[in-house]
């Protein structure tokens, strides 16, 4: 049988993320290798001849699954007909910018991308936030596209999931594979929360394995919320190749379902669960199945959790007064 094509959707193609990224998508390890593709990749115009240049090398590879490659600088065009939208593609803070300012500038990039996904994407649309502030960029788009369901929108959180996995398979000698139901919470930022009271390692409570609060509070968390910080300072440059990982994650996961027993963690527009005002894009343990996501209920939050989980929260709460202010909501 013949299935038809996916668009996928790829901004900042021409970034160091896209070019980690579109090779796996094309590949056929975002979707399925049973799923075409077809590619939508925005740029801005001074980049539109690197991302000819990623394109060729796409043509090189002589991918099975994929189908055609578009590159365009208009967001609708780029937004055609798009089943599944990475937005990669964001403005970079500089020397001497505020907070506001960046969140500003980033405005002036997600609300049209937003508007163009509400006019111009097919109805089933997911959208992948990975651009930073992600979390207040994602809220940025959705706030643009009243048309599409809310919960399309979601920001990445799994490389910071995917970091902590790691930072805990270290430290118990156990390997990724035996951990399961890590959280992280609130926002992909250095307040971000690395839970491990709910997780498990070979079946045994996590936290009681370690069985060290001090390690937990004084390197563990640090570690995870502050590793993007590390990279930049070993590479001279941001993540790029984990964060595509991550991208590629995020949505095999939502498309094709948790694993039985374990969740995830996605940023994602709260329904209000855990004490999260609704509407602010935060990362909650979610499982998914037949490409939807569902928070998971009924977790004990005990109080290092608690304070944790408001303080980024709060963080988020402030952001999403910062774009209001702005009028970008
Ligand atoms: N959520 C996460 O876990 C995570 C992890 C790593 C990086 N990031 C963020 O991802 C973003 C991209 O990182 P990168 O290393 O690829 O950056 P990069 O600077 O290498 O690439 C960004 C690309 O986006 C393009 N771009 C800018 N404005 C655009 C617009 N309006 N439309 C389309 N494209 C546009 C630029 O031309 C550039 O090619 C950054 O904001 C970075 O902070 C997030
Ligand atoms: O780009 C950054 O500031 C860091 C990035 O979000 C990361 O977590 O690696």
């Amino acid at each position: 049988m013949t299935r038809t094509p996916v668009n996928v959707t790829v901004t900042g193609a021409a970034g160091q993320i896209g070019y980690a990224l579109l090779f796996r998508i094309a590949s056929g390890q975002l979707l399925g290798a049973d799923v075409p593709v077809k590619l939508r990749l925005l740029e801005i115009t001074p980049a539109l001849k690197a991302a000819e240049g990623t394109a060729m090398e796409l043509d090189d590879c002589a991918f099975p699954l994929l189908q055609g490659i578009e590159i365009t600088d208009d967001p609708n065009v780029a937004f055609d007909g798009s089943n599944v939208a990475l937005l990669v593609g964001a403005r970079p803070r500089t020397k001497g910018m505020e907070r506001g300012d960046l969140l500003e500038a980033n405005g002036g990039i997600f609300k049209p991308q937003g508007k163009a996904i509400n006019d111009h994407a097919a109805d089933d649309i997911k959208v992948l936030v990975v651009g930073n502030p992600a979390n207040t960029n994602a809220l940025i788009a959705q706030a643009a596209a009243p048309d599409v369901p809310a919960e399309r929108f979601t920001a990445m959180t799994r490389l910071d999931h995917n970091r902590a996995l790691t930072q805990l398979a270290k430290k118990t000698g156990s390997t990724v594979a035996d951990i399961k139901r890590l959280t992280i919470w609130g926002n992909h930022s250095a307040t971000q929360y690395p839970d491990i009271f709910h997780a498990t390692i070979g079946g045994k409570n996590a936290a009681e394995t370690v069985n060290d609060e001090k390690w937990l509070a004084e390197d563990f968390i640090p570690t995870v919320a502050k590793r993007g910080a590390a990279i930049i300072e070993a590479r001279g440059a941001s993540s790029a190749a984990s964060a595509a990982n991550a991208a590629i994650d995020h949505v095999h996961t939502w498309v094709n379902g948790t694993a039985d027993g374990d969740w995830t963690s996605m940023g994602i527009p709260s329904d209000g669960s855990y004490g999260v005002p609704e509407g602010l894009i935060s990362s909650f343990p979610v499982t998914t199945k037949d490409g939807k996501y569902e928070i998971v209920q009924g977790l004990d939050i005990n109080e290092f959790s608690r304070a944790r989980i408001d303080a980024s929260v709060k963080e988020l709460s402030e952001e999403r007064d910062a774009v209001r202010g702005l009028g970008l909501l």
